[in-house]
């Protein structure tokens, strides 16, 4: 973050973006223009229309320039064409709950992912949309008696979300459940990753390294039987309600948990006196202190605010540096280091 805008704002881990395309910049690319809505290739663009609050499980968030939402895996495909056509960046989103946008807006093009078809190839396996809500995806395999993704209900995201973030909860992960993944280049190609070309870690997947990498449009999972999937899924998500504030407005972690430690972040944000801390609208969870919640008109200045003293406070104290999870999204490309 080398613009003086930024100076003051902790380094959240930045979002990969689709660098490909050439650059607009603040002071020629206002994002205060007047709204308009144009159509193309079966596709409706709003200019200026779309607020990025209404975009993120968070609240938080400022316009975009365009915004356009894809239904089908071709739709994805004319929009992308239409962003490089038009020299814009842009940006696939899923259900927001990963996300930090900037009061500031998003000078690109924010497409929004809703390809949420589920196709059953065979039993146990299942070819899934990447726009597909994951939590729904975690109910309906464990009820019909598979195990692999009992830790995805209660989970705010989209399949494509989940399998770019690996995420995890109890002990399971995304990626040890995925057999292949399709995915769209940015020169607008389809192409298949296998298993083994997809080098998950945790909350990492070889997406997050892709340069060329436009979306995950479809994930199929390999499932395993175990009639007990439904109880150790209800199991899981009463447990995280009873640990999680899932009410409330949030990006579920904050930060990763250090590595080898053996201390989770929370812990560590818990013992350093955090929990109910506030700076304007944003606050430190009081059930789960690696949960941050906006409390109510939240800006992205407080939250990033809270995230830089959350970590100075822990690294004065235990001396460990918290790594976020969350992404931050830069209003203009021209912030970021990348
Ligand atoms: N374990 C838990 O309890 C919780 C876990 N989560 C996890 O956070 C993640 C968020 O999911 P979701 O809300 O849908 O994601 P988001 O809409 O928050 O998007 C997060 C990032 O993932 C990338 N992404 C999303 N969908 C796609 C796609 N189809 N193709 C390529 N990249 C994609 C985007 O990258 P780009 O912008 O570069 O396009 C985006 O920056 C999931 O992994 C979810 O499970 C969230 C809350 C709680
Ligand atoms: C919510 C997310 O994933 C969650 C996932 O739901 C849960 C459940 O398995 O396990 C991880 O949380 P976590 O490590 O904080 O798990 P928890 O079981 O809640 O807590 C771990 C430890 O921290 C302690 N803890 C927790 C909360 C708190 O306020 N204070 C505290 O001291 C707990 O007592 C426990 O000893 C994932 N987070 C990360 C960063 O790995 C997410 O990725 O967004």
């Amino acid at each position: 973050m080398s613009s003086p805008l930024f100076q003051s704002r902790p380094l959240l881990l930045l979002k990969p973006t689709r660098k490909i395309f050439s650059l607009s910049h603040p002071q020629n690319n206002s994002l205060n223009r007047s709204p308009s809505t144009h159509s193309r290739n079966g596709l409706t663009f709003l200019r200026h229309k779309k607020l990025l609050t209404d975009l993120s499980t968070w609240g938080i968030g400022g316009p975009c320039n365009h915004f356009v939402q894809v239904f089908e895996q071709t739709q994805l495909v004319s929009a992308i064409r239409y962003c490089k056509e038009n020299s814009l960046r842009f940006m696939i989103i899923g259900k927001g709950s990963n996300c930090l946008f900037d009061d500031l807006g998003y000078d690109g093009c924010v497409i929004l992912n809703r390809i949420e078809f589920l196709e059953k190839i065979e039993h146990g396996v299942y070819r899934v949309g990447s726009g597909y809500p994951f939590n729904r995806l975690g109910v309906q395999s464990a009820t019909e008696g598979l195990s692999g993704l009992e830790f995805a209900a209660g989970i705010p995201g989209t399949v494509g979300g989940a399998a770019f973030m690996n995420a995890g909860a109890n002990g399971q992960e995304t990626g040890d459940a995925i057999d292949t993944m399709e995915i769209i280049t940015c020169e607008g190609e389809f192409q298949m990753l296998n298993r083994g070309d997809l080098r998950f870690g945790y909350r990492s997947s070889v997406c997050q390294d892709m340069k060329n990498l436009a979306a995950i449009t479809a994930v199929t999972f390999r499932l395993n039987n175990l009639e007990s999937a439904r109880d150790r899924q209800l199991e899981y998500l009463e447990r995280r309600k009873q640990s999680q504030p899932l009410r409330e407005r949030s990006a579920g972690s904050v930060f990763r948990n250090p590595s080898d430690l053996g201390v989770s972040a929370a812990e560590l944000i818990e013992r350093s006196g955090l929990k109910g801390f506030k700076i304007g609208g944003a606050m430190v969870s009081n059930k789960h202190a690696n949960f941050f919640i906006n409390c109510g008109g939240a800006s992205s200045q407080d939250m990033l605010e809270l995230i830089g003293l959350v970590k100075k406070t822990v690294y004065q104290k235990f001396g460990v540096k918290l790594k976020e999870e969350v992404l931050y999204v830069h209003p203009y490309i021209e912030d970021t280091n990348l």
